[in-house]
């Protein structure tokens, strides 16, 4: 098990790829704090979202917390670790995964769009890694922390030119806190997940056409499964990686590299 007896953070865990990673990190032996936050505007059952990955983990032997909060938020992040500590007495591991991508276009973009994507997106990642590095500061027993960046930090998007300089922000916050953490023992990493079928895309692939090309663009012929990233979540997280921090691990089934 990669994970065994470890604690592990996720937020973003109520759904989506932050969900596959709760679910990965459980089955490799790890207790899990979900952070999740019903106040956004997303448009069905959350909470009954959130007790199923809670169901789910526990069926797998594993311990469970969720915790609500807007990790735009920066006491957000210092709830989360303390609820975690007071839950399970550590945290070995955040997956700072939550993320919001309103699809909007450029030049009539309100202000109000830019700000909060920006505010959940980069400053949420950065308070929570804050938050959780100074917990593994003080226990002195080193720590991983794995972000989802996205392979939009390394190119763009016409109805995203809010959302791409926030991931690329991610990777850019890893690299940083890389080096700013490694004294401790504190890894820091980033996946930078392709085309993944999620309720953050779900309208904008239910467009037969665009979901059509981006299956034939992808050299491995599919859009990402949340579990795919996942995957990769959980290895950067374990001693596998023991060697691995300032890097990123696109997982996008070849999209980036495909020009022609
Ligand atoms: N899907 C994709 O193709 C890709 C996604 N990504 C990144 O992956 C991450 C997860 O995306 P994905 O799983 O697709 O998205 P989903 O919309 O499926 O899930 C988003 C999750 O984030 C939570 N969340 C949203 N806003 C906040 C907030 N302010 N504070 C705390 N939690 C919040 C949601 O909680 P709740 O259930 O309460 O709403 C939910 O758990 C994001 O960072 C995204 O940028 C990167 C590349 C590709
Ligand atoms: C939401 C988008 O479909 C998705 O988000 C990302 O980060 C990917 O690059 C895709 O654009």
């Amino acid at each position: 098990m990669l994970l065994k007896d470890k604690v592990v953070i996720v937020t973003g865990g109520s759904r989506g790829i932050g969900r596959a990673i709760a679910i990965a990190s459980a089955r490799e032996g790890a207790d899990v704090a979900i952070n999740y936050w019903s106040d956004n505007d997303a448009s069905y059952g959350r909470r009954s979202a959130i007790s199923e990955v809670l169901a789910e983990i526990e069926n797998l032997g594993r311990r469970a917390i969720a915790v609500e909060g807007n990790v735009a938020a920066p006491q957000t992040g210092v709830d989360l670790v303390r609820q975690t500590v007071e839950a399970f007495g550590k945290v070995d591991v955040l997956a700072s995964n939550a993320g919001i991508c309103p699809f909007h276009a450029f030049l009539d973009m309100p202000p109000s769009v830019l700000e909060r994507t920006v505010g959940v997106n980069l400053n949420g990642a950065f308070y929570v890694t804050q938050a959780a590095a100074r917990q593994m500061k003080e226990q002195g027993t080193g720590g991983a922390i794995v972000a989802t960046s996205s392979i939009s930090a390394l190119v763009g998007g016409g109805m995203q030119a809010h959302y791409t300089p926030t991931k690329a922000g991610v990777h850019s916050l890893m690299q940083s806190c890389a080096i700013a953490l490694g004294p401790y023992g504190i890894r820091c990493n980033s996946v930078m997940p392709g085309t993944i079928a999620t309720d953050l895309n779900a309208d904008d692939l239910a467009d037969e056409s665009k979901r059509a090309y981006f299956e034939k663009r992808i050299p491995l012929g599919r859009l990402g499964a949340p579990e795919d990233v996942a995957e990769c979540v959980v290895f950067l997280a374990s001693d596998r990686a023991r060697y691995v921090t300032g890097a990123a691990l696109l997982v996008d089934g070849g999209l980036f590299v495909n020009l022609q």
